[in-house]
């Protein structure tokens, strides 16, 4: 029921953001060793109330829309997840672009006080990919390039855009670009892709273990 499911996102986005509070406390705390032990323990009754009722690894979540591609557990923007920065994206399909809108905290923390490269790939990859699919070319991402122009600091509030370049059958390509939200001028990475959109039966056969429809990486035309 639909009622049901907009009870349990809300839920599921409270939990994420209590545990991405704690995540953050846990990588940037320096109490003494008893309150590590103790919050060891406490940690461990939270995963055994959760552990009552898992999915197994391929299974959709009960929350997600793997339709659209709607991941609540996405590491990039989901909700519910305690390793997403989250970003946030807002799509423009109508202009094959969108925006990402993210602060980086210290769990993803490279260099000291820098974002690590690894963690700016996975925010351009995204909007890389979403731009594409905003536009109704969803797809894998088959290359991606990264280039780091500057060092990018924790806690500062970033902009991704990523933009739709060309399309030729099941292959798109796409470019972003990542600037600080005061400083738009400045280009401090940027990143391309090759999508290619999974042939519908290969998606079946890749997706088979979910035992859901999962038309987000799919072509949907008859170029394919
Ligand atoms: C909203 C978005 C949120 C989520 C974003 C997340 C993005 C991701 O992380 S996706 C996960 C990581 N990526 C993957 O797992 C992909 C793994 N790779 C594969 O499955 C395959 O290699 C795949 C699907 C890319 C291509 O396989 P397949 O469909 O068999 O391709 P194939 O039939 O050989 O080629 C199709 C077309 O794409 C082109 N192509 C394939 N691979 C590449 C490539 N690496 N570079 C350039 N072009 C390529 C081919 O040349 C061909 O073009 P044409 O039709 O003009 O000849």
């Amino acid at each position: 029921m639909a009622e049901d499911r907009a009870a349990r996102r809300d839920a599921v986005g409270a939990l994420g953001d209590a545990l991405r509070d704690l995540v953050d406390a846990a990588v940037r705390t320096e109490v003494p060793i008893p309150d590590l032990e103790k919050a060891a323990l406490l940690a461990g009754e939270i995963t055994q109330l959760l552990r009552a009722d898992l999915r197994e690894v391929h299974e959709i979540a009960s929350v997600d829309d793997p339709e659209i591609g709607e991941r609540w557990y996405s590491p990039v923007y989901g909700p519910g997840s305690p390793v997403a920065p989250p970003m946030l994206v807002e799509d423009f399909p109508d202009e094959g672009r969108c925006v990402g809108r993210v602060t980086v905290g210290k769990k993803h923390e490279g260099p000291p006080g820098l974002v690590h490269g690894g963690v700016l790939a996975i925010l351009l990859d995204h909007v890389l990919a979403r731009s594409a699919r905003a536009a109704g070319h969803g797809g894998l991402t088959a290359t991606l390039t990264v280039t780091y122009r500057r060092p990018v600091h924790l806690g500062v509030p970033l902009v991704l855009t990523g933009r739709l370049g060309s399309v030729d059958g099941r292959r798109a390509t796409a470019t972003a670009r990542l600037v600080a939200e005061d400083d738009p001028a400045t280009t401090l990475a940027e990143g391309e892709a090759v999508l290619v959109a999974l042939r519908s039966e290969r998606a079946s056969e890749v997706f088979a273990k979910t035992g859901r429809a999962v038309g987000a990486w799919t072509t949907r035309s008859s170029d394919g």
